[in-house]
């Protein structure tokens, strides 16, 4: 695995809920052509499709709660290997949420480049999230599971960006600006990796 995707950039993408990790991500596509892999949508097509192994992920995911690190990994890891030799470069979004998901991917998969921390206030992601809500028709943009995602976020997820911090790979990203300039700090760190 790790030779076939060895010339690819890995890039973690680290945020809050409603961060804005996904609009970012779309915007990275668009100009540098990598390959977009958000754990949660990866999830919710595994949902959608109504398997067995969808329906026990739907009801963890609906509680604001993580699903198996197993589970998540192996379907990133199937993505990657789907793409390998033909992307320069994979955004991995929503991952990893705890410290031990990073290590055992770095185990299985390979070492990042680059994390990107899209870094908003826990009001702004609020607020974000329960008007994506309107439309998303996700069941966790509601009120009592973005408490729950938030809460989990400062617990488990944090740390991660504090291990990679002492690896000197973070590039820490301010959210609170309008979409367009969030991105040219984005692209800057895209940039500086060349
Ligand atoms: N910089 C920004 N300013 C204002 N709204 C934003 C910004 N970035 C994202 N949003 C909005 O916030 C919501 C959550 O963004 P999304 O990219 O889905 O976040 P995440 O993938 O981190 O959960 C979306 O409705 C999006 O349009
Ligand atoms: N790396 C991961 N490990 C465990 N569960 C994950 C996961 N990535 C996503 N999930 C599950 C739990 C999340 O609450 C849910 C939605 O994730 P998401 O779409 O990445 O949310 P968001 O982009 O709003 O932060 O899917
Ligand atoms: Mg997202």
């Amino acid at each position: 695995m790790a030779d076939k995707i060895k010339d690819a950039k890995i890039i973690f993408v680290v945020g809050g809920p409603g961060s804005g990790k996904g609009t970012q991500c779309e915007k990275v596509v668009a100009k540098y052509g990598y390959t977009h892999l958000s754990s949660g949508d990866l999830l919710r097509a595994e949902v959608a499709s109504g398997s067995e192994r969808g329906k026990t992920l739907q009801a963890i995911m609906q509680k604001g709660e993580l699903v198996p690190l197993d589970t998540v990994l192996d379907m990133i890891k199937d993505a990657m290997i789907a793409k390998a030799g033909v992307s320069k470069g994979f955004l991995i979004d929503g991952y990893p949420r705890e410290v031990k998901q990073g290590e055992e991917f770095e185990k299985k998969i390979g070492a990042p480049c680059l994390l990107l921390y899209i870094d908003a206030k826990g009001e702004t992601m609020v607020k974000r999230l329960m008007k994506r809500g309107e439309t998303s028709g996700r069941a966790d943009d509601n009120e009592e599971t973005i408490k729950k995602r938030l809460d989990l976020y400062y617990k488990a997820t944090e740390p991660v960006i504090t291990f990679y911090t002492s690896r000197g790979i973070v590039r820490k990203i301010d959210s609170e600006l309008p979409v367009d300039e969030v991105f040219g700090h984005v692209a800057k760190a895209i940039d500086d990796l060349k």
